[in-house]
């Protein structure tokens, strides 16, 4: 299988070289170069496959370069490092609703999922190719915690992750600064996740340093995070009673639009998913996006869900190509005025899939506290903003994309709880070690140049 970059003007790539690539050197995003139609059949095989092998037959479709045997033990040991049996439950609590957990990784984080691939990919790629690589993400608070776990300890590999300083959570910047190894940068620039993300770009686009610097992407621009996402949505599809399959809608706590975007692909790819709803905070350009078709940026503000605080969503690119019947030119045409004027006109988006909610910093205390009285379920404020409303007549599936011991101030304020974990137990103690760098992309090649391996 071929990917392609959502621009047209870079090389097809194999799965591979498209993962070590991340950002297509046009500045576009990789995508299959065709969808794979899963039939009927196809999905009776999947339906009694535990999770590693549901993951290993869903990405022989795309990792053609990699032979069987590898790829599926590059899973299993992606997926013995999270603590639930079922990998990603599915908990009833009312018989319209049900939670996809996704936190039960390392770093309880739905990212965990395709970082712990990811990370093994990487060392793959650094044994089979005989080099270090330098890696390099954007995070608003979990893909740095989970990329940096899912790297922890390979050899060949360095870490830098930009973060906003003062905008994640207090336990999720100690999942980056207090890890002790000496291959993990976290670097705490002043600004918002879309400043950082917009300097990862221009990192990736000159294509001089990424080559020299051997930089590889975690980021949902990596299409691996993509394809990995997929296979959760697959899994909990699977797992509904079959005279309900039809008729789901997955709510999903969305920022950067990947999460949703794998859904999305799943069900281009025939997976019967009746529709999506986009679940946003008070940084809500998506959720005006899909009730308006206007799609305008505005300023960040930070919010009780800080790893959504994003406008700029990085994804949105992949959904538009498919939007403007893969029209590559098209899709130059309106990324470049998208840049030029923070505003573009949506004509064709899926309305029929895609439903849109969305939840200010006022609402997540109390919808919090209603589905704890409710449910007696202790959601965090990013899987909050999800429970905001829900059609009766169809099965809403919520993905609960975060741990609440990852947000104890919130929770404790809305329910008089104090949730914990012991892995961030451990991480109090430990000493913070972050390096402060400005969000330019001269300035954190400067800082990468000097410590790169
Ligand atoms: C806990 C949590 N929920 C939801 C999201 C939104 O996901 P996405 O950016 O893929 O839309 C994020 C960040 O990505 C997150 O960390
Ligand atoms: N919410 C994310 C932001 C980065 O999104 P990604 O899916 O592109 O990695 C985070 O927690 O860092």
């Amino acid at each position: 299988m071929n990917f392609i970059s959502t621009r047209g003007e870079a090389p097809a790539l194999g799965f591979s070289d498209a993962v070590a690539t991340g950002l297509a050197p046009d500045g576009g995003l990789f995508l299959p170069e065709e969808l794979p139609q899963f039939s009927g059949d196809d999905l009776k095989a999947f339906a009694g496959l535990d999770y590693p092998a549901l993951c290993t037959a869903f990405f022989r479709r795309f990792a053609t370069d990699i032979d069987d045997a590898t790829f599926a033990a590059i899973v299993a040991k992606s997926y013995t490092t999270f603590s639930h049996p079922e990998i990603a439950p599915l908990v009833p609590l009312a018989d319209n609703l049900q939670v996809l957990e996704l936190f039960h990784g390392p770093t309880l984080a739905f990212k965990d999922f395709a970082l712990q691939l990811l990370g093994n990919l990487y060392e793959h790629q650094c044994a089979t190719r005989q080099q270090t690589i330098n890696v390099l993400g954007a995070t608003s608070g979990d893909t740095g915690a989970a990329a940096i776990h899912g790297l922890l300890g390979k050899p060949g590999t360095a870490i830098f992750i930009l973060y906003p300083d003062g905008r994640v959570a207090p336990l999720q910047e100690r999942q980056m600064t207090c890890t002790g190894a000496d291959n993990v940068f976290a670097m705490a620039i002043e600004g918002s996740f879309d400043d950082a993300q917009t300097a990862l770009k221009e990192i990736f686009a000159d294509q001089d340093f990424r080559l020299s610097h051997r930089l590889s992407a975690v980021n949902s621009i990596n299409l691996a995070r993509v394809l990995a996402q997929c296979v959760y949505y697959l899994s909990a599809w699977l797992r509904l009673p079959a005279d309900r399959q039809d008729n789901v809608e997955f709510v999903v706590p969305t920022g950067n639009f990947g999460n949703v975007l794998a859904g999305w692909m799943l069900q281009k790819m025939g997976v019967p998913i009746r529709g999506f709803k986009v679940a946003t905070n008070q940084n809500d350009i998506l959720y005006r996006l899909f009730t308006t078709g206007e799609y305008q940026v505005d300023r960040v503000a930070p919010s009780l869900a800080p790893s959504m605080d994003i406008q700029v969503a990085s994804n949105f690119e992949r959904f538009l190509y498919f939007s403007v019947g893969r029209d590559a030119a098209r899709v130059r045409e309106i990324m470049s005025t998208f840049k030029a004027t923070g505003q573009y006109r949506f004509e064709n988006f899926d309305a029929d899939t895609f439903s849109a909610s969305r939840c200010n910093d006022a609402e997540i205390p109390s919808i919090i506290k209603s589905v704890y009285d409710r449910y007696g379920y202790v959601a965090d404020p990013h899987t909050a903003c999800a429970f905001a409303e829900h059609d009766p007549d169809r099965l809403s599936v919520v993905l609960s994309t975060a741990h609440p011991a990852k947000f104890p101030d919130t929770i404790r304020a809305a329910i008089g709880v104090d949730p914990t974990h012991p892995s961030l137990e451990a991480l109090k103690e430990r000493p913070i070690i972050k390096h402060p760098v400005a969000a330019t992309a001269d300035a954190i090649r400067g800082f990468i140049t000097e410590r790169a391996l």
